[in-house]
């Protein structure tokens, strides 16, 4: 990103493994890295040369021409930064576009959601951008999220909180399903070391498949239900369940608490 210099506010789960995930990258080198936070410079980060830290959510603002907001949501609602020709860029849940014009005085905001798998490149990370934004703030958003894995800008802002939902924890969901198999192969009498090393191989291998194709996961199902085997069994006996909806219940819970968190009666 030529000329851009990056400040992120907030380094924890979140804001940590995407900065980490920029630093490796060389997304925004050679500019230094500007880290905001309330207790200096935090784990994960000590190996690092080059690396600016602050107190002072402004300094980032003043000094960066990128700001990340990475805040928990009631600190990023409260948060005031004058940074009125600065990209501001957000992955705090609940957050609205609106309210990021209002917290950092930009046009330029975009609102995101992201994921700790940031880490190790693995995030899905979807955005909305306000109006104000420009062709080359979409660019350096996409290579800021390409970053941390694979990235979409979506059109309508109501997505983020449905990605807030579904992408934004990991393992999130999914690590309850895992929990649900493998308690079903320890009440078959499976040792549980053993089921938990077999659950983490099946979902290892089954994310690996879904994201080697562009084909969706309903094919996969109806192949296997085509198949007439023992898994056609189990998958028509689970389609036949409120399986569907009970999971339906639970991501659309999650996307109607993001209307509220982070506010004084959430
Ligand atoms: N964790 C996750 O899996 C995901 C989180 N998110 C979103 O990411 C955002 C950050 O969450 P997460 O990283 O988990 O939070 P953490 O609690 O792990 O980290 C919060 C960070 O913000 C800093 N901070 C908190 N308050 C202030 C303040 N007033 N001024 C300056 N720095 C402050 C903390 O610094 P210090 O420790 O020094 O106080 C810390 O670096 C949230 O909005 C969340 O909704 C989205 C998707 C997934
Ligand atoms: O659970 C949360 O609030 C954060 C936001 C999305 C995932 N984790």
């Amino acid at each position: 990103m030529g000329g851009e210099r990056l400040g992120l506010v907030g380094c924890g789960q979140l804001g940590g493994a995407i900065g980490r995930a920029l630093l490796r990258s060389g997304a925004f080198a050679p500019a230094p890295l500007l880290i905001c936070n309330r207790s200096g410079p935090a784990a994960g980060f000590s190996d690092v040369a080059d690396i600016a830290w602050t107190t002072d959510p402004q300094e980032v603002a003043d000094r960066c021409t990128v700001v990340l907001l990475a805040l928990p949501p009631a600190a990023g609602r409260a948060l005031r930064i004058r940074a009125p020709d600065r990209l501001v860029v957000s992955v705090m849940a609940g957050v609205t576009a609106a309210q990021l014009g209002g917290i950092s005085g930009s046009a330029r905001v975009v609102r995101g959601m992201s994921n700790p798998a940031a880490e190790i490149g693995m995030a899905y990370s979807p955005w909305f951008a306000a109006p104000g934004v420009t062709a080359a703030d979409r660019a350096t958003v996409r290579a800021l999220f390409a970053a941390c894995g694979s990235t979409d800008e979506v059109p309508d802002e109501g997505q983020i909180d449905v990605f807030t939902a579904i992408t934004g924890p990991v393992p999130g969901f999914v690590a309850y399903f895992a929990q649900c198999v493998q308690d079903y192969a320890q009440g078959q009498g499976v040792e549980a070391d053993v089921a938990r090393r077999a659950v983490a191989q099946l979902f290892h291998a089954a994310g690996r498949m879904l994201a080697a194709t562009d084909r969706p996961a309903a094919d996969f199902v109806q192949e296997m239900i085509d198949y007439a085997g023992t898994t056609a069994a189990g998958l028509n006996a689970m389609k036949a369940s409120p399986l569907a909806e009970a999971v339906a219940t639970g991501l659309e819970a999650a996307r109607r608490r993001c209307l509220t968190i982070g506010q004084p009666q959430g």
